[in-house]
């Protein structure tokens, strides 16, 4: 892995509106990221924390409003040269490839970010992240656990050295305890490096325990923008809008 310290990219979103056509699910969003910031995206099923994400990375078409990485509109990118800036995504579901080994998934993340000598120092980086990848270093994408693929999708994605990590549900179906070392994996790389997160989540306390800020969306919405500490602190809010 390069050791240097990387600077995290800055991103604003500004009245961001998405509709898939039958009315708008984002209704002119803002959110101000700054480098180096790990970010929790809460909030209900439905609420648009997915369709934020897929905005954000070009999957998913936008209405109106701006997405500025670093002072470039990534509106005008395709989805390759958003990931060739700078931002990556970790989408829900494990996005690995089942049919080839761990090591050579990671080949793939590192494709087009190292060569050579680079590029296995690269992996050795990430097998020191996550042991567990290592000792499976020849299965295949489908023999792996849940966590496995999680930490495998994880370790694709920072291998090619992103700038801003966008998550999605990365907790979803996983025992407490690979969360647990999935999160503080994330938080401890993210600050090492200066990387700028995203991190969409339904397990809230498991997001704000890495979280320097948590953004709730309901309904399209942002209805809360505080610090972690506050949000995770403070009964009323949480029970107001996350229900807990
Ligand atoms: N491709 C699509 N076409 C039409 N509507 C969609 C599409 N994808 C999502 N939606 C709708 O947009 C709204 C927001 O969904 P989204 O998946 O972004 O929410 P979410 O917060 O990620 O929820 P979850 O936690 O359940 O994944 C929902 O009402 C959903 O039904």
């Amino acid at each position: 892995m390069n050791t240097e310290t990387q600077l995290g990219a800055a991103l604003t979103i500004s009245d961001l509106t998405v509709d898939y056509g039958g009315g708008p699910v984002l209704h002119g969003v803002n959110m101000d990221l700054v480098p180096g910031e790990v970010v929790a995206l809460l909030g209900a099923n439905g609420a648009g924390k997915t369709t934020l994400l897929g905005a954000l990375t070009g999957r998913v078409p936008v209405s109106d409003g701006k997405l500025i990485f670093d002072g470039t509109d990534l509106r005008q990118l395709r989805t390759e040269d958003r990931a060739r800036l700078g931002l990556a995504l970790v989408p829900d579901g494990q996005s690995i490839v089942a049919e080839l080994t761990v090591e050579e998934n990671l080949r793939l993340g590192a494709l087009w970010r190292h060569q050579g000598h680079a590029r296995e120092r690269a992996i050795r980086g990430i097998y020191e992240m996550f042991e567990p990848l290592e000792r499976r270093k020849h299965a295949d994408g489908h023999q792996l656990s849940g966590g496995e693929r999680q930490m495998l999708a994880l370790g694709r994605a920072l291998i090619a050295e992103p700038r801003l990590i966008a998550l999605d549900e990365p907790s979803l179906g996983l025992a407490p305890l690979v969360v647990v070392q999935i999160m503080r994996t994330l938080r401890a790389t993210a600050k090492e490096r200066g990387l700028t997160v995203l991190l969409a989540e339904q397990n809230v306390t498991g997001a704000l325990s890495i979280a320097d800020r948590g953004i709730v969306l309901n309904l399209g919405r942002v209805v809360v923008d505080a610090e972690a500490s506050t949000l995770a602190d403070d009964a009323a809010l949480r029970h107001a809008y996350l229900g807990f």
